[in-house]
């Protein structure tokens, strides 16, 4: 092992024990830190050759997934035997499968073909997620065509929802949420994905205090008037969230305050379990007028990453024009990329737009700037430490 390895490992356990492990807010530093010791130890032709193993590792999971492995190991351990007795798989490639699974750390073993589930392959039985992996898996064949892609168009920053890297790769004209509207399995793998909470820790509107932002200022809320906007909102799921924060104010919700708003295909869809009688649910296509008028907040939560600037303009001032001057709040709760730093998941997530979408995630500077384009200021800005963030913008 190097000096250099040595001594960067050294340096970042030296960070690591002046960080507090019972503050929650350190967490994802402490996280971060021992990734480093271990990528500081790891000898650098292993880190290179990660990148290279890696291409197996997520379609090996998509085909465990397809075979419901990870629902069943979430029922308790089971052999390579009894994973091919029940679904029909062949023996030897069940035990091929499963090593990738176990070299990577999703599934352990507890002695020779014999397996136990983790934490992690948990979270892959659940349905919402395993949906996310088949979506994801989809999504693949623009990865894959990245490259290429970027070569083709000489390597420029791709932009633009209805001719980039998604319709080269699908040989679609249509944009991605049009064509999961063409293709009702894959819109439903998607709605159920964003069903997931992607933010660590307690749910963002405990973390961000939402109830406090909404009453905040001693401002007179009309119970009878439209109160809280999801556009963009899915299934409801984050409206469940700020409805169960509500709650627990000392505000008494009237009817029909709490508004999600999304394209036809996800509101019909909206499943039972989720469906909630207090919730206003309105088919809105976001490059339309805003209808619900004067509400205290319009949120939108990771919708603007999926589009590029221009549009992002269009869809702010649509909803502007509804806004009560003074008193209309708007929330963007996205990823606020860091200057330096950014996380696995942040680079991941705006690669993913820029293939998929030909959008992005932004920067403080570029949260703003967008803003301003619509005519909206920040009056303030709170992030996570994973980088999601809460920005409340009103009219300039
Ligand atoms: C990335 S998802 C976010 C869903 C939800 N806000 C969340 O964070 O879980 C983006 C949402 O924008 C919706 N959407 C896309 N185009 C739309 C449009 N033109 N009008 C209204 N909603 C749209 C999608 O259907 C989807 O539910």
């Amino acid at each position: 092992m190097s000096d250099h390895a040595v001594s960067t490992a050294k340096t970042a356990l030296a960070q690591l024990s002046s960080l507090d492990a019972s503050d929650a807010s350190s967490h994802h530093e402490i996280v971060r830190q021992c990734q480093s010791i271990v990528d500081a130890l790891q000898s650098p032709l292993l880190v290179a050759g990660n990148l290279i193993s890696s291409i197996t590792m997520y379609p090996s999971l998509v085909a465990l997934e397809n075979l419901g492995v990870f629902q069943k190991l979430a029922q308790g351990p089971l052999t390579a035997a009894q994973i091919a007795q029940q679904t029909g798989a062949d023996h030897d490639l069940v035990v091929r499968l499963m090593r990738v699974a176990v070299a990577w750390g999703y599934i352990a073993e507890t002695g020779p073909e014999s397996y136990i589930g983790t934490p992690a392959s948990n979270v892959l039985a659940h349905p919402s997620f395993a949906a996310g992996l088949r979506y994801c898996h989809l999504l693949c064949t623009s990865t894959h065509n990245l490259p290429k892609f970027l070569k083709e168009t000489n390597y420029a920053n791709p932009s633009g929802h209805n001719d980039g890297l998604f319709q080269y790769s699908f040989q679609t004209k249509l944009g991605n949420f049009e064509w999961n509207t063409a293709h009702p399995e894959h819109e439903r793998d998607f709605d159920m994905f964003m069903t997931i909470p992607r933010t660590s820790g307690a749910p963002w509107p405990t973390h961000f205090n939402a109830a406090k932002l909404i009453f905040e200022d001693g401002v007179t809320i009309d119970n009878t008037a439209p109160l809280y906007v999801d556009i963009g909102g899915g299934y409801g799921q984050d409206l469940a969230h700020v409805k169960k924060d509500l709650e627990a104010s000392p505000y008494t919700l009237g009817k029909g305050q709490l508004v999600v708003e999304d394209r036809p295909a996800v509101i019909d869809d909206v499943p039972a379990e989720m469906r909630d009688e207090n919730f206003t649910y309105v088919k809105h296509d976001f490059f339309n007028a805003q209808p619900v008028k004067g509400a205290r907040v319009y949120s939108f939560k990771t919708v603007l990453h999926n589009w590029a600037d221009d549009q992002a303009v269009e869809i702010l001032k649509n909803t502007a024009q509804s806004f009560t001057p003074g008193y209309s709040k708007l929330w963007i709760l996205e990823r606020v990329v860091p200057e330096t730093g950014a996380d696995k998941v942040t680079a991941w997530q705006d690669m993913i737009m820029m293939a998929t979408l030909g959008a992005l995630e932004r920067t403080r500077e570029q949260w703003a700037q967008l803003l301003a384009k619509a005519g909206l200021k920040i009056v303030s800005l709170q992030t996570m430490p994973d980088h999601f963030g809460l920005i409340e913008a009103m009219l300039e």
